[in-house]
Order: C-alpha cells, then sequence, then structure tokens
C-alpha cells in the first residue's frame, strides 16, 4: 500500500512518516530525495521545482504494488491509496517556521496556506481517499498511533475536522495581506 503523508512546511510529515514507516514495517521515501534521484528535480533560485506530472508517472512505475510512506508536500498529488494530511494551529506553524529562520513572505505564504486549508483542498480534488489528523497539542507517536487506529478500522476518508477561522486573530500578525 501506498500511503502519501502531505501537510504544510513544519507540520511534522517528516517526523511522522518516519515512525509511521517503521511501525508499519514500511518503506519510507521522501518525495523531494526521490524526485532529485530521478532527475525530475529542477534548482531555481533556492528552490526546486518539480514536474508533477513527471513526478506521479515515476511514482506509480517505482512504488505500485510496493508498502511505501511516501513524505512530502506534493506526495498528497502522486498515485496513493491514503493520503494523511497532517494539520496543525498556523500559529504554532509560524512559530516552527520562525524558528527555522524563514523569510518572512514565505512564512506569511504558509501560514496562510494552512489557515485556509490549501493542502487539503488540493488532496481531496486528486484522491477520494484522504484521512485529515490534528497534530495540535499531540506527540508524533500519539499522531501516529491516531492515524494507525484510523487504517487499522477501514477508514479510508476522514476530512473536515478543523476549521482555522477562528484562529485568524492569532495569526493575522503573520499575514501579508495586500502585499510585500
Ligand atoms: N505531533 C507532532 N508531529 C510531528 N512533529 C512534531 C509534533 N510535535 C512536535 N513536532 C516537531 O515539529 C517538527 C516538525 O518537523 P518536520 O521536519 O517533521 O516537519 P515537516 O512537515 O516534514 O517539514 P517540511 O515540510 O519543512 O520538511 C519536528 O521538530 C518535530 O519534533
Amino acid at each position: 500500500m501506498i500511503i502519501a503523508v502531505s501537510g504544510t512546511p513544519g507540520v511534522g510529515k517528516t517526523t511522522v512518516s518516519k515512525i509511521l514507516s517503521e511501525r508499519l514495517g514500511y518503506e519510507y521515501v521522501s518525495i523531494k530525495d526521490f524526485a532529485l534521484a530521478k532527475g525530475i528535480g529542477e534548482k531555481v533560485g533556492d528552490e526546486i521545482e518539480i514536474d508533477v506530472d513527471e513526478l506521479s508517472r515515476a511514482v506509480g512505475e517505482e512504488f505500485s504494488g510496493r508498502d511505501v510512506v511516501i513524505d512530502g508536500h506534493l506526495s498528497h498529488l502522486v498515485p496513493a491509496d491514503v493520503v494523511v494530511v497532517l494539520r496543525l494551529h498556523p500559529k504554532m506553524v509560524a512559530e516552527r517556521l520562525e524558528s527555522r529562520g524563514y523569510p518572512r513572505k514565505k512564512l506569511a505564504e504558509n501560514v496562510e496556506a494552512e489557515l485556509v486549508d490549501v493542502i487539503l483542498v488540493e488532496a481531496i480534488e486528486e484522491n477520494e481517499n484522504v484521512i485529515e489528523v490534528d497534530t495540535t497539542g499531540k506527540t508524533p507517536d500519539e499522531v501516529v498511533d491516531e492515524i494507525l487506529s484510523l487504517l487499522n478500522s477501514g477508514v479510508k476518508r476522514r476530512v473536515g475536522i478543523v476549521d482555522w477561522s477562528w484562529a485568524y486573530d492569532d495569526v493575522v500578525q503573520y499575514l501579508m495581506l495586500g502585499g510585500d
């Protein structure tokens, strides 16, 4: 089975994916490393631009029929049996990205993306089987317990569990409303 773990930068995809793959005995795959190894990523400045169609084709060819956890914020766009979208209170997204030294503009873009469910909406457009998990206030192990409990009980779709609109006032300071 292919399990994709996606979400806004900083929500904990890598941490959770590694624990999840260990507990399931699945292979762990970083989508970014995979893309680069396949020569799909192209460096533009300090960002890597990835052709998603090419990436999807390569993932299908390489992993179909294998048991893998695919980690990365593009993983919801590639063929997977289930997509896990991790969510985190946008203020905590801001704090984690701030502590990583993200530039102001990139931080604002990502806080806004979490606030308005960008990855979740894209995942739902792409895949029937989407499981949304709120990681706020949970340890990585608790998040993995929740994912495994849902998967083991046959749940393939659980969405609409968070609404960050009430948190807008907490994060407005991080947003760049209407300009640079
Ligand atoms: N419940 C949780 N789940 C996952 N990570 C958590 C949790 N609580 C705290 N953390 C911490 O948050 C950080 C998340 O970093 P991580 O690299 O896993 O995020 P990411 O979503 O993969 O980021 P990026 O998209 O930038 O690679 C880690 O330092 C981790 O220890």
